[in-house]
């Protein structure tokens, strides 16, 4: 489980007070208004930004003491931060061996990871040769790679069309069936992950006010709020 309690953070234009609790193994999608603290929360579960007060755990595990590269946490960008200079191979690679010496069995693994996520053949491609949903692939298998049990992916379907984004779903789909893998990630396209979601956080002003299915969240009492605070952006 993932047991984020009463978080706080404190800015001069902005507060937050996350609560939120994830069973380990599922997908929670993150939905909300712009600017209402949905990336500042991956960002405090990933160790980026350290909350004053409040509980943080993991699978049992206090993650508050840890710094980023410590805690059992990967996170994809939404400008998917891959480096422009390496290959999709070795940008892959990182997520296993960051100084890239790897083994014939890790080699092994990259190329099994690129073919899982559609990628094979596009081993010695750099990042300027691939199309955005391309890199999104890459940035997603570093981070399964890496074998660290927590996911954090940042809007990873912006900028993708309506169709791409279905593969995309389809795609995070299959790969957490491949590795059991708990999820959080931010939207704004809800209605994408309705299928594939267990759970559904609406952030607002900085604290998850509501939290269930997604049938909850976007059919439920809140539905109304939900799609007017989305539609508004
Ligand atoms: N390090 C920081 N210092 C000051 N303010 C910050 C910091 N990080 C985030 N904020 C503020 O937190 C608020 C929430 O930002 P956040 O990026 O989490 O929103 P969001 O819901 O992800 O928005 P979007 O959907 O537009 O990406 C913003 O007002 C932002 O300016």
């Amino acid at each position: 489980m993932l047991l984020i309690e009463s978080c706080r953070l404190t800015w001069p234009d902005f507060t937050a007070n996350y609560s939120l609790k994830v069973p380990t193994g599922h997908l929670c999608a993150v939905v909300g208004p712009s600017g209402g603290g949905k990336t500042t929360l991956l960002h405090m579960i990933a160790g980026f930004e350290v909350p004053e007060s409040g509980t943080l755990a993991f699978a049992g595990q206090d993650l508050l003491p840890l710094t980023p590269a410590e805690r059992p946490v990967a996170i994809v960008f939404q400008d998917h931060n891959l480096f422009p200079h390496l290959t999709a191979s070795q940008n892959v690679a990182l997520g296993l061996q960051p100084s890239l010496r790897l083994t014939g069995r890790e080699r092994a693994l990259v190329t099994d990871m690129l073919d899982a996520v559609g990628l094979s053949g596009f081993d010695q491609r750099r990042p300027g040769e691939m199309s955005g949903g391309q890199r999104q692939r890459v940035a997603f298998a570093r981070a399964l790679i890496s074998g660290r049990p927590l996911i954090l992916l940042d809007e990873p379907f912006s900028g993708l069309d309506p169709g791409l984004r279905r593969d995309m779903v389809q795609l995070v789909d299959e790969l957490r069936r491949r590795r059991p893998v708990t999820i959080v990630m931010t939207i704004h396209t809800p209605e994408d992950v309705a299928d594939l979601a267990d759970q559904m956080a609406f952030v607002t002003h900085g604290e998850v006010a509501a939290s269930g299915t997604p049938a909850d969240i976007l059919q439920g009492p809140l539905a109304a709020r939900v799609a007017a605070s989305i539609l508004d952006e």
